[in-house]
C-alpha cells in the first residue's frame, strides 16, 4: 500500500556527488519516499548506488542537494546530531553493519534500541517479538555465529526495524541467500516496510528483489529515472 498525501519520509532535492577524481556520479537528483513505500534502486555497477544510500545515512556528503528525513534537514546537523537521527530514525539492512557472531540473536537485534534507550528489559523483550515476526521465534538465546545465511539476513532486518525507524535503508537484502530464502526475506521485509509504515529504499541488482518493490528507480548520472525515462 502506498500512503497517499502528508510529507515524504525521505525528500532528497538536487543532489549531486563527483568522485575525487572529478568523474561525476549523479546530479540533480530528487527522490520522494512516503510512510509505507518501498523504492528499489537498480543500475550499473560503479554507478554510486552506495554511495547514494551513505550520502541518504547522512555518512558521505554530496556535493549540491538537500536530504531531509521524517521533517530534519541533514545538511545543518553536526556530526553527534545526524548520529543521533541516525539511531533513532534509520534502520539498515547493509553488509557493512554485519551481525555480531559472538551476541547472541537477542543481543544483536536489541543493539539500536540498547543505543537510544536504557531500558534493557524493554529492549530484551522489543528484540524477542521482532525475532518472532521474522520467524525466529524462540531463538534469542541461540549464538549468532551458528546461524545459516538466511537465517542471519534475517537477524539483520529484525534489527534493522527493531526501534521502528521512520526511514529503512537496505544493500542488496538478499544477497547470497537462495532463490527460496531471498523470496521469504523479502516478503518479510516488504511485509514489515507496509505494516509498520516505515519508508524503505533499498538498493539490488537483482530483479527478482526489485519485483517486491512499490516503485523501481534507475540511478543514472541524471539522476533516478523510472522504467520510462521519467
Ligand atoms: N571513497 C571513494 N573514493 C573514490 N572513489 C570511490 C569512493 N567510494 C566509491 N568510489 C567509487 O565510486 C563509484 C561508485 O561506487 P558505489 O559503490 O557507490 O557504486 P554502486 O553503484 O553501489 O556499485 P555496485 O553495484 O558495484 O556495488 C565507483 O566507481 C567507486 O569506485
Amino acid at each position: 500500500m502506498i500512503a497517499d498525501g502528508g510529507a515524504p519520509v525521505l525528500a532528497v532535492s538536487g543532489l549531486a556527488k563527483a568522485l575525487p577524481g572529478g568523474r561525476r556520479l549523479f546530479d540533480g537528483l530528487d527522490l520522494n519516499v512516503r510512510a509505507g513505500e518501498l523504492v528499489a534502486v537498480i543500475g550499473e555497477s560503479g554507478a554510486g548506488k552506495s554511495t547514494l544510500l551513505n550520502i541518504l545515512a547522512g555518512l558521505d556528503e554530496a556535493d549540491q542537494g538537500a536530504v531531509a528525513i521524517a521533517g530534519t534537514p541533514l545538511g545543518p546537523l553536526d556530526e553527534a546530531a545526524r548520529t543521533r537521527l541516525r539511531r533513532e530514525r534509520i534502520g539498515f539492512v547493509f553488509q557493512a553493519f554485519h551481525i555480531l557472531p559472538y551476541l547472541t540473536l537477542g543481543q544483536n537485534v536489541a543493539l539500536p534500541l540498547a543505543l537510544t534507550n536504557p531500558d534493557a528489559r524493554h529492549a530484551a523483550a522489543a528484540a524477542r517479538a521482532m525475532l518472532a515476526a521474522v520467524g525466529l521465534e524462540g531463538r534469542a538465546e541461540d549464538y549468532a555465529r551458528d546461524l545459516s545465511g538466511g537465517e542471519l539476513q534475517r537477524v539483520a532486518i529484525a534489527r534493522a526495524l527493531v526501534h521502528r525507524p521512520a526511514l529503512i535503508l537496505a544493500d542488496e537484502p538478499t544477497g547470497n541467500l537462495d532463490p527460496e530464502t531471498a523470496g521469504r526475506v523479502l516478503a518479510l521485509f516488504a511485509g514489515a516496510v507496509h505494516d509498520g509504515e516505515a519508508a524503505a529504499v533499498m538498493v539490488t541488482h537483482s530483479p527478482a528483489t526489485a519485483a517486491i518493490a512499490d516503485r523501481v528507480l534507475t540511478l543514472t548520472a541524471r539522476g533516478l529515472v523510472d522504467k520510462n525515462g521519467g
